[in-house]
């Protein structure tokens, strides 16, 4: 194998999980009289942490008082319900076996709430990654690198050593940013053409084709 360590972004990447996002948010929207989003805005919406999605979806006007009271909410609420209508991308959870017993070391870094992914992680991932991390109140979002070099330092790992998957923009700019490479997978929240403009260099257009990249 190329590499020594991966590291999953979990939305879109890992799991298909925008509809849950998307209902979990309209809850909380109708709750407060506002209008709900489409799926489609949803997945625009996602990708910067779960501060931002509600940032993003709340009607233009809204004070920051109820913008936070929304999101006090909404996370709530998503925790209870984040694995309602979400499942993991065909083939994922193989090709991480077959990763794994290569000896490459497995990982998640994603924007979600830490508490999230922890759950995500025991539902899907059988124990199959070292490290399944989301957003810390103490350390930067991606597309900051702390969280992605924190990974890399807490695993012994060299930069050369590594690659970032994901599926969008900030997954892109986030590898970049710390100075791994990354693999840009197309079967989640945006497409080739929008994640080629920004930057990324090697797709992965389905999950197999992870194991020759990696
Ligand atoms: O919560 C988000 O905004 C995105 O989550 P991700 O980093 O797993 O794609």
């Amino acid at each position: 194998m190329r590499y020594k360590l991966a590291v999953f972004d979990l939305d879109g990447t890992l799991l298909d999980s925008l509809k849950d996002l998307w209902a979990s948010v309209n809850v909380i929207l109708k709750a407060h009289n506002h209008p709900e989003r489409s799926l489609e805005e949803i997945r625009q919406f996602v990708g910067n942490g779960s501060v931002k999605l509600i940032e993003r979806a709340v009607p233009a006007g809204t004070s920051k008082e109820e913008e936070k009271i929304i999101h006090d909410e909404y996370k709530e609420y998503y925790d209870k319900h984040c694995n309602d209508l979400t499942k993991a991308y065909d083939g994922i959870l193989d090709v991480l076996k077959v990763l794994k017993n290569n000896g490459v070391k497995l990982a998640i870094l994603s924007n979600k709430p830490n508490f999230t992914v922890e759950k995500l992680n025991d539902i899907y991932f059988e124990g199959l990654f070292e490290i399944a991390r989301g957003s810390l109140p103490e350390v930067a979002v991606k597309p900051a690198p702390d969280s992605l070099l924190r990974i890399l330092e807490e695993l012994q790992i060299s930069k050369e050593d590594t690659v970032y998957i994901g599926d969008s923009d900030v997954d892109v700019n986030t590898a970049k940013n710390a100075g791994v490479d990354e693999i840009a997978v197309t079967w989640g929240f945006r497409d080739k053409d929008f994640l080629e403009a920004n930057g990324a260099t090697t797709f992965a257009n389905k999950c197999e084709e992870l194991l020759d990249l990696i």
